[in-house]
């Protein structure tokens, strides 16, 4: 008999996240904490659970200007070594708690430079954070393997100077880049310039791509910048229409773009309580990540922003559980789709799928 499909035993299995902000996932009571510690008197309040609300409330905004101000509390207490180190330490042991065995975390460098650190000075404090972190989750029984990926601000103008440092940090745990921020009005050829960088030296990037724009913001992330990845990348299924006409089979119809994204197997980063809280999709069970993995695309899952969506790992699985009616292999399909997409090389991908995820989800299956 299968493992019942409950959050207690989502938990347990073996999962893969390719997209989460390390200044969105803080723990509520760690920013009061940090909060107080350095002097930041701007919280909206400071009891913990109240926060926790707050976050919620705010980001689901439906738009992804307004969520995206959120931010402003969280990378306001991580302006210190010693913070940065705290927050990317429990936001590891938080995820391995949750059952994660391999995640990429992103952050922008840029954002923490506000009291003196230097761009080195916040991308090594965050890699010495994620080793204590993994140190403390293998103590505990739950080891987990970390990969950091630089992120750049859209609206700004350090991509170049950003992507130089990820090649820098390439041997000490940088494992990939990313653009973030507004995407109306920033589109990804603004930073075409960083991507050639990367690419003559054949380094890896993903685009958020499709969440808060169509699909012009998804072909230029693929075709002109060379995206590996698409943060998202719901608005894909703009071009994908039913026919329902008389005569017609009723059958999904792959535009140029989405039969491009398909064939190619580019992996989709989605993020369905992101999605929800910025207006990407109308609710869950509405969610284009329905549709994706139906027509099998390379649909990965992933939680965005932990705190601003007070989600997990487990709970946006369970979500889809619920609205979708998964079962194990489908939720073991998303976490190889996700582990075959990391940044990290292929025979090292290849051992986590076959030595962990693999077993991890048999077990689940065999009950
Ligand atoms: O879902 C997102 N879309 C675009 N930008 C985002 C999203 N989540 C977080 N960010 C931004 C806000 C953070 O400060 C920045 C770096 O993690 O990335
Ligand atoms: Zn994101």
């Amino acid at each position: 008999m299968p493992a019942e499909l409950t959050e207690d035993n989502i938990r347990r299995a073996p999962k893969v996240l390719l997209h989460d902000h390390l200044d969105g996932g803080l723990r509520p009571a760690t920013l009061v904490d940090l909060a107080e510690q350095i002097g930041y008197t701007d919280l909206p309040t400071t009891d913990v659970p109240a926060l926790a609300a707050w976050f919620a409330e705010s980001a689901y905004s439906g738009s992804l200007e307004r969520y995206l101000e959120t931010f402003t509390h969280t990378v306001a207490v991580m302006q210190t070594r010693e913070t940065i180190i705290r927050v990317a330490s429990e936001c590891v042991q938080d995820l391995a708690a949750d059952g994660v065995v391999y995640a990429e975390v992103r952050f922008a460098p840029e954002l923490h430079v506000e009291q003196g650190l230097t761009l080195d000075q916040v991308v090594q404090a965050v890699l010495d954070g994620f080793q204590a972190g993994m140190r403390a989750a293998a103590a505990n029984g739950h080891p987990i393997r970390v990969g950091t990926l630089l992120t750049a601000m859209r609206h700004a103008a350090r991509s170049r100077e950003i992507a130089e440092l990820a090649i820098d940090f390439r041997d000490r745990g940088v494992v990939g880049f990313d653009i973030a921020g507004a995407e109306a009005g920033f589109p990804p050829t603004r930073h075409l310039d960083a991507f050639e960088y990367l690419r003559r030296e054949n380094f890896r990037f993903t685009i958020h791509a499709g969440e808060a724009f169509g699909l012009p913001s998804i072909w230029e992330a693929i075709q002109w910048c060379g995206a590996d990845r698409l943060g998202h990348g719901v608005r894909i299924v703009d071009d994908i229409t039913v026919d329902r006409g008389s005569g017609s089979d009723g059958r999904p119809n792959l535009g140029r773009l989405a039969g491009y994204v398909r064939d190619r197997r580019i992996p989709l980063e989605m993020a369905p309580t992101s999605n929800v809280q910025t207006g990407a999709a109308a609710s869950i069970a509405d969610h284009p990540i329905g549709l994706l993995t139906e027509l099998g695309f390379r649909v990965t899952v992933n939680t965005d922003n932990r705190l601003m969506s007070g989600c997990s790992m487990t709970s946006e699985m369970a979500g889809l559980v619920e609205a979708f009616g998964y079962g194990w292999d489908t939720l073991q399909w998303f976490t190889v789709n996700a582990m075959k997409s990391a940044f990290i090389p292929f025979d090292e991908r290849l051992a986590i799928i076959n030595d962990v995820i693999k077993p991890g989800y048999d077990r689940l299956r065999n009950g």
